[in-house]
């Protein structure tokens, strides 16, 4: 029996939730991602063994749980190009500390497999849409995928009883055209619809600023043709800012990664494909739990190996960037005592 802790980094921020990506591949290839150029057919995928299997990713998220970890998303690469994966979602279900079961997916195999995800006990998914004019999505996605396969992923997710929030990743002279139809349908649709500011990832030194439309103006730019009213946050370390359409309950989020770096409050870890568990979305190095779980260790072995990881956490990389990028403003940090963190 696994003793139950709150772990919590160097900087007070406790571990809360977990990214298990759980495929390096994907069937799109985003520009800002997986460019066509670099994920060729030359490119080598990982083998299936280095992949971690539904039990192994179990059992961690098990001992995750016992550190405090709450929130599950099932990320990746495209997760539904994973066989079987409504198995796994069972599999983690059954894990008693799990709150919240959320994937991210860019949809497109979403209509076939939304009814079997709900079944096995997903709660929520997060569907990534850049674009709803079908040259520009097949352009982004790099594969010429339609819209409609996505939308269709949408409305059978939402039929299957499934949360739905939408993803849209704005980048200036790209699609910045689309947020004010976007935000027109998806408030029509009832979905919340959340803005992300384009990162530079892998990138840390300088930032390409005139490639961000930042949170701010997408504000004002709504809020010109559809009034909004700000929304509390609804959770310690909540990414996105919320805003609300004038005379009604729905929604629209920002996530100012960029402008607003949410770092003070980030209780997110990641762990890959792989089994490398990630302190930080721009990390350069993960920390490698496969080996331990296939040597043999016990449950209690590995949580204490988690447990120093996350005590030794001191990653802030978006805040990092912000002080060093001049034309950044920087924000007040928020200080954990205020808020109960
Ligand atoms: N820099 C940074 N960006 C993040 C982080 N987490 C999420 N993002 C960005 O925010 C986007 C949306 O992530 P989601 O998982 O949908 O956001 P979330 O707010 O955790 O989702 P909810 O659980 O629905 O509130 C990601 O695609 C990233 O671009 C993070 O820890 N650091
Ligand atoms: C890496 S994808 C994995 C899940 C799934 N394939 C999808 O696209 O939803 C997760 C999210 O990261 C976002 N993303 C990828 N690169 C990004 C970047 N450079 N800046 C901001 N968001 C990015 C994608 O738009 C997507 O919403
Ligand atoms: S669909 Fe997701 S994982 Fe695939 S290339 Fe696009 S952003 Fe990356
Ligand atoms: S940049 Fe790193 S530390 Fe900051 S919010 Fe993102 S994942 Fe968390």
């Amino acid at each position: 029996m696994l003793e139950q802790m709150q772990v919590r980094d160097t900087r007070k921020r406790p571990l809360r939730d977990l990214r298990i990506s759980v495929t390096d591949k994907c069937n799109f290839r985003c520009r800002y991602c997986m460019p066509a150029e670099i994920f060729g057919p030359e490119f080598e995928f990982l083998p299936q063994h280095k992949l971690l299997s539904f039990e192994e990713i179990t059992r961690l998220t098990q001992i995750f749980t016992a550190l405090g970890v709450r929130k599950i998303r099932i990320t990746g690469g495209e997760p539904l190009v994973r066989r079987d994966l409504p198995e796994l979602i069972r599999m983690i279900r059954k894990i008693e500390d799990v709150h919240d079961i959320a994937m991210t997916t860019n949809g497109s195999l979403l209509a076939r497999h939304a009814q079997a995800l709900k079944e096995a006990g997903l709660d929520r998914v997060t569907v990534s849409l850049d674009s709803l004019d079908n040259e520009r999505f097949g352009m982004l996605n790099g594969r010429g995928y339609p819209v409609d396969a996505v939308l269709d992923g949408i409305r059978a997710a939402a039929e299957a009883g499934l949360g739905v929030k939408i993803n849209m990743v704005v980048q200036r002279g790209v699609n910045d055209q689309d947020i004010l139809p976007m935000a027109r349908y998806f408030r029509e649709q009832g979905h919340t619809l959340r803005f992300i500011e384009f990162m530079d990832v892998g990138n840390s030194n300088g930032w390409k600023l005139d490639q961000v439309v930042p949170s701010s103006e997408i504000v004002r730019m709504i809020g010109a043709e559809m009034p909004l009213v700000p929304v509390e946050a609804n959770y310690f370390g909540e990414v996105a800012s919320r805003y609300r359409y004038e005379g009604s309950d729905q929604e629209i989020g920002l996530i100012s990664s960029v402008t607003q770096a949410f770092c003070s409050t980030c209780t997110r870890a990641r762990l890959s494909a792989e089994g490398k568990m990630y302190n930080c979305l721009f990390a350069s190095a993960g920390y490698d739990l496969r080996e331990p779980l296939r040597s043999g260790r016990s449950d209690e072995e590995i949580q204490e190996q988690i447990r120093a990881i996350w005590e030794k956490r001191d990653e802030r990389y978006s805040e990092e960037r912000l002080d060093e990028t001049p034309g950044l403003q920087k924000r007040p940090k928020v200080e954990m005592s205020h808020i109960g963190g």
